[in-house]
């Protein structure tokens, strides 16, 4: 087995033996204090990457933007689905099975073959808990791809995490200062917003703006 087909199951197992303690009953904290300053105009649709059956998502929807998520596992839509309102509908786009409820739609299938031509109408983001879930071999590769999908402009908000010194296992992967600024930089102009309390096991998590660099931008 491919070291990739692995690293999918073990989510797709994760989600099917309710191993999902980086679930939170709540939106983040940080997304509610801070997605206001970024200034992402109302109407604005959100990209959030490897989401989870996330509430973060539907927190953005109430405030009037249509959300675009991307997620391995079927079980985590299902139960976002399922713990929501309105009528759903189901669809089938290239490689993914898209499922629609409300103005938030959750695409099923890997985040790296979704495609620029796809991503049409995004003009946002948000990373809680995507990128610190990859494996640093795989960090570049998402930070690239998220570029890609983004137009100039774009504006987002990413939460990383740095575990205790010596605690290095994951995910959820430790991701630095110093690596958020040396993969996204090279797109992005970064700022970083904060750095939260560390908790009883010594994680801690840092807030960044982020804005696509591009002509004009
Ligand atoms: C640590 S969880 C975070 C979920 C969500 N962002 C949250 O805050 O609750 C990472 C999620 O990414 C999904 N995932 C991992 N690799 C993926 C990929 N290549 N494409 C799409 N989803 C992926 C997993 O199934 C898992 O639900």
């Amino acid at each position: 087995m491919s070291e990739k087909t692995e690293v999918v199951n073990e989510w797709l197992s994760r989600w099917r033996e309710g191993r999902i303690g980086f679930h939170r009953d709540a939106p983040h904290p940080a997304l509610q204090r801070h997605w206001a300053r970024l200034g992402v105009p109302y109407g604005t649709k959100v990209l959030v990457p490897l989401c989870g059956k996330s509430l973060d998502m539907r927190w953005l929807a109430e405030r009037g933007h249509p959300v675009l998520g991307i997620e391995l596992s079927l079980e985590a839509i299902d139960q976002f689905i399922a713990e929501g309102q309105g009528e759903v509908s189901r669809f089938h786009l290239g490689s993914f099975d898209v499922c629609r409820q409300g103005s938030i739609e959750l695409w099923r299938g890997d985040f790296f073959h979704f495609h620029i031509d796809q991503a049409a109408e995004i003009g946002a983001f948000y990373d809680r808990a995507a990128l610190i879930a990859l494996p640093e071999a795989t960090r570049q590769r998402y930070a690239f791809h998220l570029a890609q999908l983004l137009p100039p402009g774009a504006l987002g908000l990413l939460i990383s995490l740095v575990r205790a010194p010596g605690d290095d296992r994951g995910p959820p992967y430790t991701v630095c200062a110093d690596e958020v600024r040396q993969l996204f930089t090279p797109n992005f102009e970064l700022t970083h917003l904060e750095d939260s309390q560390p908790e009883d096991n010594g994680w801690q998590e840092s807030v960044w703006a982020m804005v696509r660099r591009g002509p004009g931008v």
